[in-house]
């Protein structure tokens, strides 16, 4: 895996540092790599023009803020530092003792660059700090947090204290953290870029689910060996429909209905009374307006009895029973809550939960929701890149579902199956004009697939 799309935890992120002394380079080059890299970001938004305030904190966050402040200064910027405390390490030392420029008490400007905490907070801000950040963030229209925003945690997205401010650019040092994809934390972060330092790639860490690449059908392909995908349909056939509509864009060459009443499809679905015996079947989605009645538990133990790659959402994450074994789940947080439950799993974050859960049952988890969580039995974890808001109405879950069985129906592993509905349905949600209902959004799958060919 290439280092740039790595997300690393406080731990995996030291021992990624740790590395690179150990290699040679100096805890000073580091951080000189990380601040004159920031100092770019920064010089773009805020040029010689606009006046930039530089908060400085005690450990190497703040260690970076002198070299930003220093950088900036040097190439004619108007710069100023507020120290919130003196610099702690030795190294943050040296950065403070190379800036010639002005230290202020309070300040205001144009850009704010905080560098009160980075990775290090273990707690949340004292008063005095909070006040000192509030009222900067308050002076100063445009906001920078280096790493993550004061106050957050880094590997969990937890905010460690009330009403923090929101920021319109984040720069991340060295490698992302999971709160650089994570809510909250992620929700007031803005724009987010990375400086790299030279980290190397760090075995267990996570990743963001990039674009996939597909290509377009063999020469002699046909239906069947395109994939070959099942949707369960039960009390509301709607939800099914669009989960099958959502396949249909999403790659497998055929997408059946199996429904115990006839429905009535569009002419390019078929609806045929469950029969999972037929061997091109290769893939099935089960819970999509299945109902939580006796008939839906009855659908989906006859899904699962299938023995097929299985993919379970909505519904049947509430019927499951410990023993039923499926492929890939996507539950939203309430289905995930349920499903722990089931499964005897749990965690502090969003990840650890869906990692846990992910080995507990054995399956493929896609915890969704605005920041959406992909996990596997074996340890593999990604994030989604940050979603259109306006997902949040009825069933898009069913879409996202769709695409995810498509995809496993085609032939992708489990979890790069999780990983490339994901992005399609996110990359749909980016394209279709808002705000959407999930059957406008349905009509976008195909052209998200388009942009993977
Ligand atoms: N270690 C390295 O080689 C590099 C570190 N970098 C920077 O270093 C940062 C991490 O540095 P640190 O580990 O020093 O962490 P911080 O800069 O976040 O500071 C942590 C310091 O604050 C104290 N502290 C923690 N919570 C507090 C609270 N609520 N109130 C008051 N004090 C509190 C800690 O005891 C520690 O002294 C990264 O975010 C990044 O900005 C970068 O310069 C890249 C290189
Ligand atoms: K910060």
């Amino acid at each position: 895996m290439s280092p740039a799309g790595q997300i690393l935890s406080t731990a995996q992120m030291r021992g990624a540092e740790d590395a690179l002394i150990a290699a040679g380079v100096s805890v000073e080059a580091l951080m000189q790599r990380a601040g004159q890299g920031a100092a770019d970001w920064v010089w773009r938004m805020a040029g010689a023009q606009r006046r930039v305030t530089v908060l400085c904190g005690p450990g190497n966050n703040g260690g970076d803020g002198w070299i930003i402040a220093e950088t900036l200064r040097q190439r004619g910027g108007q710069v100023a530092v507020v120290e919130a405390a003196a610099p702690r390490s030795a190294a943050a030392q040296v950065a403070k003792a190379g800036f010639r420029g002005a230290v202020v008490e309070a300040a205001s400007g144009d850009v704010l660059v905080d560098c009160l905490y980075g990775t290090g907070l273990t707690r949340g801000l004292g008063e005095s700090d909070l006040a000192l950040l509030h009222g900067l963030a308050a002076r100063h229209a445009y906001r920078i947090a280096l790493d993550v925003p004061s106050g957050i945690s880094s590997d969990t997205g937890a905010a460690w204290n009330d009403g923090l401010p929101d920021y319109h650019l984040t720069i991340a040092l060295g490698a992302w953290k999971p709160a650089h994809g994570l809510m909250p934390a992620c929700a007031a972060m803005g724009a987010m870029r990375l400086v790299e330092i030279g980290c190397a790639a760090v075995e267990g860490a996570g990743r963001w689910i990039a674009r996939p690449e597909f290509s377009a059908p063999a020469p002699d392909a046909h239906k069947y060996r395109r994939g070959m995908l099942g949707v369960v349909a039960g009390a509301m056939s709607g939800a099914a429909i669009l989960a099958a509509t959502s396949a249909q864009g999403a790659g497998a060459g055929y997408v059946k209905l199996f429904a115990h009443t006839p429905v009535h499809t569009p002419p390019d679905l078929v609806c045929a009374a469950p029969d999972y015996s037929d061997p091109r079947l290769s893939a099935l989605l089960v819970g999509p307006g299945l109902g939580r009645d006796a008939q839906g538990f009855f659908a989906l133990a006859q899904a699962v009895e299938a023995g097929k790659p299985l993919v379970l959402d909505a519904d049947a994450l509430h019927l499951l029973t410990k023993g039923m074994r499926a492929t890939i789940a996507t539950p939203h947080e309430g289905e995930l809550a349920a499903m722990e439950q089931i499964f005897g799993s749990g965690g502090e974050d969003k990840i650890t939960r869906a990692r846990a859960l992910a080995q507990a049952s054995g399956m493929v988890i896609v915890a969704k929701g605005p920041d959406t969580v992909v996990a596997a039995p074996d340890g593999r974890w990604a994030l989604a890149p940050r979603a259109s808001s306006w997902l949040s109405t009825a069933g898009t879950g069913d879409v996202l579902a769709g695409a995810i069985a498509s995809r496993l129906a085609s032939g992708a592993t489990p979890f790069d199956a999780a990983c490339q509905g994901v992005w399609l349905h996110g990359e749909a949600a980016r394209i279709t004009p808002a705000p959407f209902s999930a059957g406008e959004l349905v009509k976008s799958i195909p052209s998200a697939y388009r942009a993977c060919l």
